[in-house]
């Protein structure tokens, strides 16, 4: 029996960036959350803690802000040019995972008008992209992470299967609410990465919204079809949709009746829906979800 070094990785997690675009008086906000992962020939380092092979981690947090004095574009963008830059630079990296996320801001306004250079940070969805590169080939995963949203009818549960455990009543109209982790795999890295993000979202608020639901995996369904139905460059999608439960308050003990309108919203435990939807002649994913 010997023992042998496995799977290994490292790099830099969670560089938080802001770049302000100053151009003009009007400026532009770019806050992001960068984290880099390199793999390679890094057996020495682990063995007898040679280190001629490591980048430093910190070298590594330095290149995120170095590249991003050249303006940062879509965070898929920025992540191929430091997932590249890390492998053919450094012969012994073999293999570079960069995870991104984008807080949205949006700009106040002064009297009716949008102010030149105040934001305010906002909550309706976070982006984020994965991007891997091995020296030959690279994948693009993008995503939206913490994107709430709430369907106060038009949401069905029943027919389920009932047990000598089983104490949820069937219903005919409940609240669908979930926070929206999503992401996407795409079959190209020459894309809009803007366009296709913004496409994206769209598809799966309006399919969240517009979709009759008789439980949330019908709905989860529903969300990846529409992403694949809206980007022929997108092979897959990957959901995780908490089921926020509200629960419909009984006010009988008050002499009150309740037709649907006060809930009581329980954060946990919740449902937890997750699942993938894909092209049946999708591209190998390779590494892009690793
Ligand atoms: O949409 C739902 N799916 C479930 O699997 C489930 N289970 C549950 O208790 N409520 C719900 N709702």
């Amino acid at each position: 029996m010997a023992i042998v070094l496995g799977g290994n990785r490292y790099g830099k997690a969670e560089v938080r960036l802001v770049r302000v675009d100053r151009d003009s008086a009007r400026h532009e906000l770019t806050d992001l959350n960068v984290s880099v992962s390199l793999s390679g020939d890094m057996t020495d380092t682990h063995l007898t803690g040679a280190n001629e092979k490591v980048l430093a981690t910190d070298t590594q947090k330095n290149t995120v802000f170095a590249f991003a004095r050249d303006g940062i574009g879509s965070i898929e963008a920025f992540g191929l040019r430091l997932a590249r830059h890390f492998v053919d630079s450094q012969e012994a990296i073999h293999h570079a995972r960069v995870t991104l996320e984008q807080f949205s801001w949006t700009r106040l306004e002064i009297d009716g008008e949008e102010a030149p250079h105040s934001f305010a940070r906002r909550g309706d969805g976070t982006r984020t992209a994965t991007v891997h590169y091995d020296g030959t080939q690279a994948w693009v995963v993008s995503g939206i992470s913490d994107l709430t949203v709430l369907n106060s009818t038009d949401s069905e549960f029943w027919g389920f299967p009932r047990d000598q455990y089983t104490t949820l009543a069937e219903t005919k109209d409940r609240i669908l609410a979930t926070a929206v982790t999503a992401s996407w795999r795409h079959s190209t890295t020459e894309t809009d990465w803007d366009a296709s993000y913004s496409t994206a979202r769209k598809s799966l608020l309006s399919a969240f919204a517009g979709t009759y639901s008789r439980s949330l995996q019908q709905t989860l369904y529903a969300m990846g079809e529409r992403v694949l139905q809206t980007d022929p460059a997108i092979a897959e999608v990957r959901l995780s949709l908490p089921n926020k439960h509200h629960f419909l308050s009984d006010l009988s003990p008050f002499g009150l009746d309740n037709p649907g309108e006060v809930f009581y919203a329980a954060d946990r435990p919740y449902g937890l829906i997750e699942g993938t939807v894909l092209r049946d002649d999708a591209p190998p994913a390779g590494p892009a979800w690793d």
